[in-house]
């Protein structure tokens, strides 16, 4: 009998903008694979000190890779916070170039992921010749809720980040149609401008029961 074997991938995601040590306790039961912070970028309303940074990241769950976003920040700050150990990646969220990208590589041996915002097949390409470990596929400028043309993204060879506007009700699709490595989501998981414990639960319960093909 000729079976044909099928193969599944498991679709990591990642939780963006926690502030509170609530958000810690709920991240460490759903237990996501990443978490991200906003750091020292006060004209987000996500902006964690890098004291309060260092505070929330004590709690955390030790299976959940803490990532710091920044945006144009001075390279000492990324390179400082992953050499310590407070951030496992820093995913730059700003205009930051692949000199900026190249200095921090020759800081530190810890993982970066750069974000893009997609707007038009040049920007797809320009991410696609990115030195950073992952790319990041955005709409604009992080955390607007808000999707791009998911029309714009090729079948994509390296590990890559699928954000804007992910949730509940565009996951499956989101996933089944572009294969992401990972799924990064922030304001389907809000409620009243905070992070809410059930629809981070619901949210990575959604992506577990996704089986990729591969
Ligand atoms: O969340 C912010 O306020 C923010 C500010 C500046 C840079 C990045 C920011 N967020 C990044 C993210 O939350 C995610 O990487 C991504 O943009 C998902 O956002 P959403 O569309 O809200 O799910």
């Amino acid at each position: 009998m000729n079976e044909r074997k099928h193969m599944t991938a498991r679709t990591r995601i990642k939780i963006c903008g926690l502030t509170r040590p609530e958000d810690i306790q709920a991240v460490n039961e759903a237990k996501p694979d990443f978490c991200g912070f906003i750091v020292e970028f006060p004209k987000s309303r996500r902006n964690v000190t890098v004291d309060q940074l260092r505070k929330l990241r004590e709690k955390l769950d030790e299976n959940i890779l803490p990532a710091g976003v920044f945006v144009n920040a001075p390279v000492e700050l990324p390179a400082q916070l992953l050499n310590e150990g407070t951030i496992a990646l820093a995913q730059l969220h700003g205009q930051e170039d692949e000199e900026y990208i190249t200095r921090l590589k020759g800081m530190t041996d810890q993982l970066l992921i750069k974000a893009f915002s997609i707007k038009t097949e040049e920007d797809v390409e320009q991410a696609l010749r990115s030195g950073a470990d992952y790319i990041l596929l955005d709409q604009g400028a992080g955390g607007t809720g808000e999707t791009f043309d998911w029309n714009l993204v090729p079948s994509i060879k390296r590990p890559w980040f699928l954000a804007g506007g992910l949730g509940c009700d565009n996951l499956e699709s989101a996933i089944h149609l572009l294969h992401p490595w990972a799924v990064d989501l922030s304001s389907s998981v809000e409620t009243d401008g905070h992070k809410d414990p059930d629809k981070i639960l619901k949210a990575v319960q959604a992506v577990r029961n996704i089986e990729e093909e591969i």
